[in-house]
């Protein structure tokens, strides 16, 4: 049953708009004022018109307390302005429209209280015991408030456990039902123009997928905006590489030193068996084709690492007594879709088959994956099911030993058809580089190699970690991006500058 009361304001019409409440008493036209109907119960029934499933199969004796002075509703104002809760024997509703409400169990809900009690508002690490918390907790309280909705927990000591969930938080948070994802890619034909409000209005995370015609507006940003102190010119430049899989950096004086400062801006330089800062040419002092004249067909790095590098910079520093040595770039997400269209069956087999790894180039080092049998070449989210990696260098793979027999013909027809893919006029992208132009390449999604080349070739660059990049990005967007800024009216932690309630925790 649920009864309706409001507080606060005795006498007040507690005032519902555009919300409908059908019950086997009497439903409620729209407008209605429920002053009246304060204290008759409705047996807890589905809101007729908000959604076909009912809140809750189980009566239950709540409150709802949606005090009629925080209302400030005008007639026909939208329910947005202050949402309705109510809780039931496990869940609390929220009701933001009519017909958009969201479910959080209760003990959902109380894991995630982040007083400072429950979650360090320093460390944003969670303190409370999410194992002394009654599987069958249950609020003494829930309500409404302008900034977000307070729940009222029973506490073992004698005073309650008061929780509060700023709205917008709530929001992103949402899993009954799942906030709607904005769609993660768009394959694009045409080139767009980078203006300042394209980043404004992106949705985070979102790729634009691109073929050979991205080489007529390569996103690129200069030197000086990438070295500038601001940091706003390092944000485009990784908000470029997080859209577009990689950016062009260009004027960057053509010298190793200049090179590792500028990767620097990004993040601290990930070591590996190549060196620091590397410098690279074709003396086999490493042992890889790398450091050869040879072409290398479209790759991704380290596929040998358990966790390969997120982000690698190339700056061409030299190449005299000779040509070649162009740079292919091709976009793995743009091919992944293109298989996933055509061929679903091969865009699953190579989602699911593993594939083994090693780089044995160096008698000192043997790298291969923690997981012996390796990584499938394309790795989606567990739950959303977006590509977030591309695994790919068949030069580096390793002997084939757990194939399922049945699948072994399969196996090639699939990795076959992605090379043809891949080296398809329409997905390859050829840049030569010049000494003075940085190439930035997210390492999880573009794939890159070169034509073979003579003379003298000088090359340097870096790698930098997934997480390292990834999490500049997100610092960058708490500074600048306008959706990462959370106002919880004075109900916040800012403690080092970050909110308790960034969307990123
Ligand atoms: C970039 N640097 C020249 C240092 C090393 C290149 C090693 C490339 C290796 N075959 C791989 O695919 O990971
Ligand atoms: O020499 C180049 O331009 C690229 C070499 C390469 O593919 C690599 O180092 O992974």
């Amino acid at each position: 049953m649920l009864r309706f009361c409001s507080r606060n304001v005795p006498g007040q019409p507690l005032r519902v708009l555009n919300a409908r409440c059908t019950s086997r008493i009497a439903s409620l036209p729209f407008g209605t004022s429920l002053a009246n109907v304060r204290s008759q119960t409705f047996d807890h029934v589905p809101w007729n018109g908000l959604s076909a499933r009912s809140l809750s199969s189980s009566a239950a004796a709540v409150n709802i307390v949606v005090p009629s002075d925080q209302l400030g509703f005008a007639a026909g104002n939208s329910l947005r302005d202050l949402p309705i809760s109510n809780a039931d024997e496990r869940k609390v509703s929220v009701l933001w429209s009519p017909q958009n409400w969201s479910r959080f169990h209760h003990i959902w809900l109380r894991d995630h209280c982040r007083c400072a009690d429950c979650f360090h508002p320093v460390t944003k690490q969670r303190l409370v015991n999410t194992f002394e918390i009654p599987p069958d907790i249950k609020p003494v309280h829930v309500q409404s408030t302008k900034e977000g909705l307070e729940v009222v927990w029973p506490s073992t000591s004698s005073e309650f456990h008061s929780s509060f969930y700023p709205w917008s938080w709530l929001q992103t948070h949402t899993y009954d039902p799942p906030a709607q994802a904005a769609p993660h890619s768009e394959r694009v034909h045409y080139i767009v123009f980078m203006t300042k409000d394209f980043f404004a209005d992106r949705e985070l995370s979102r790729k634009v997928l691109w073929g050979s015609s991205i080489s007529k507006a390569p996103p690129t940003i200069t030197y000086k905006e990438a070295m500038d102190e601001s940091d706003r010119g390092l944000y485009k430049w990784l908000a470029n590489i997080d859209l577009f899989g990689f950016c062009l950096v260009s004027d960057v004086p053509p010298t190793p030193g200049a090179t590792e400062k500028l990767s620097e801006r990004i993040g601290f330089i990930r070591e590996t068996q190549y060196g620091k800062f590397w410098e690279f040419t074709a003396d086999l002092s490493k042992g890889d084709t790398a450091y050869t004249t040879m072409a290398l067909g479209a790759h991704t790095d380290n596929t040998y690492f358990t966790d390969p590098c997120g982000l690698q910079l190339f700056h061409l520093l030299s190449h005299t007594e000779g040509s070649g040595g162009a740079t292919l770039l091709v976009d793995g997400f743009y091919v992944a879709s293109i298989l996933k269209e055509l061929y679903p069956e091969l865009h699953s087999i190579i989602s699911r088959v593993p594939i083994p790894a090693h780089a044995a180039g160096e008698p000192s080092a043997l790298y291969q994956p923690n997981a012996p049998s390796g990584y499938p070449v394309l790795a989606h989210d567990i739950v959303t099911n977006e590509l977030v990696q591309v695994r790919w260098n068949n030069d580096d793979r390793s002997v084939m030993s757990r194939l399922d027999p049945s699948l072994v013909e399969d196996w090639y027809n699939a990795i076959r058809v992605w090379h043809k893919l891949l080296t398809s006029p329409d997905s390859e992208y050829w840049i030569q580089l010049t000494p003075g132009t940085v190439l930035s390449v997210d390492n999880h999604r573009v794939l890159h190699g070169r034509s073979a080349f003579e003379g003298k070739r000088r090359v340097c660059g870096a790698y930098i970690g997934v997480d390292e990049y990834r999490s500049k990005l997100t610092v960058l967007r708490e500074k600048f991006d306008p959706k990462f800024k959370f106002a919880a009216q004075g109900r916040d932690h800012k403690a080092g500058g970050r909110s308790i309630w960034s969307p990123a925790l």
